[in-house]
């Protein structure tokens, strides 16, 4: 649904060149949820601000739905007739919400559509739908200063679906909010998601943001992206950043010296066997578990463990290759007291 390829972007600022995006490739597909990660200044927003086009790539390409953006005549200010129709097909929601303070909740729903020509009696009543969706159809003749921040951003959230877009892009836009009205913003987002097929693309630098509502993630570093995948895919990557960030172990146990420690992941049918005691049976070994926890990620349940099995690496190959074989991520987390 949004591809880019080789997209780059260098800004020019003070006589300096500042290389924002370098050679980015990204593939989000039809109707899934997908997030961007990354430190600040990676190049999140100037990523998803490429996408639609508000900057134009220094080189690249970006196809939304089929129509390469890239290819379209207009700048970012003065947009052709073909960008601006394809433009008002991507929703967009921001960080501070970009409300107008002057206008009615209603007719800041309705600005997008009045651009577009609709007449007053069909505008009015598609932002009565959309402020329904949003849950907020009794807000409509009210100002945006007298509503919290959620309320805002569901507003915010409405009038980007005004063009009955494909593609919503998402940048921060919880970033201003406490945790539960985080918590319901980002629910909206995954009903929206579903009930309207809508594909998402969000930037975020909380990883809980990633795991409650993802279904891939991109991991942005330095202008480029790190590691991208679905959360099911990363958790099963061996050695995975993302993965390890979304469930960290950090804080348990490291084994003693002697040991081999292990890092067991499971995921879906994995998660229901009994496999530590189906080792120390089959291997007549004494398992020492130094650490466990269970999340849903993804909607699916995802199971980490951390445990030290006697002996060296060498000496644990055949146990390793059981677990393995039952189709367990396993990472090798320090054999004989040194870090694998
Ligand atoms: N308009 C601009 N002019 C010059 N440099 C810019 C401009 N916009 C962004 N940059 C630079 O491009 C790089 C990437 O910035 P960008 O805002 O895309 O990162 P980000 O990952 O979104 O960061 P944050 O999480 O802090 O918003 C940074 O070095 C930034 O200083």
């Amino acid at each position: 649904m949004i591809t880019t390829k080789g997209l780059t972007k260098v800004y020019t600022s003070r006589g300096r060149e500042v290389s924002a995006l370098r050679g980015v490739d990204l593939h989000v597909r039809e109707g899934e949820v997908y997030g961007v990660v990354g430190t600040s200044g990676a190049g999140k927003s100037t990523l998803i601000r490429c996408v639609n086009m508000l900057e134009r790539p220094s080189a690249g390409t970006v196809t939304v739905d089929g129509v390469e953006l890239t290819a379209l005549r207009g700048s970012e200010h003065r947009a052709g007739r073909e960008l601006r129709a394809a433009r008002s097909r991507i929703g967009m929601v921001f960080q501070h919400f970009n409300l107008l303070s002057s206008r009615t909740v209603q007719e800041n729903v309705e600005l997008p559509l009045e651009l577009t020509g609709l007449d007053r009696t069909a505008r009015r009543r598609k932002a009565a739908e959309l402020l329904d969706l949003v849950g907020l159809g009794d807000k409509a003749r009210n100002y945006p200063s007298q509503l919290s921040g959620g309320q805002k951003q569901r507003v915010g959230i409405a009038r980007a679906l005004a063009g009955d877009p494909k593609v919503l892009l998402s940048d921060e836009a919880t970033s201003a909010l406490d945790p539960e009205t985080t918590r319901s913003i980002l629910k909206l987002l995954r009903d929206l998601n579903q009930q309207l097929g809508l594909t998402v693309l969000l930037i975020t630098h909380e990883m809980d943001v990633i795991k409650s509502v993802c279904d891939s993630a991109a991991l942005m570093r330095d202008g480029q992206i790190a590691e991208a995948g679905t959360l099911t895919d990363l958790l099963a990557t061996d050695g995975s950043e993302l993965a390890r960030e979304l469930f960290p172990l950090s804080e348990f146990g490291t084994g003693r010296p002697g040991g081999t420690v292990l890092e067991i992941t499971f995921q879906g049918d994995a998660s229901s066997q009994p496999f530590v005691s189906q080792l120390a049976r089959t291997y007549q070994i004494d398992i020492n578990i130094l650490g466990a926890a269970v999340e849903t990620i993804a909607g699916r349940l995802v199971g980490r463990m951390r445990v030290e099995l006697p002996g060296s690496h060498q000496d644990n190959v055949v146990p390793i290759g059981f677990l393995r074989e039952q189709g367990l991520q396993v990472d090798i987390i320090s054999a004989n007291g040194v870090l694998a």
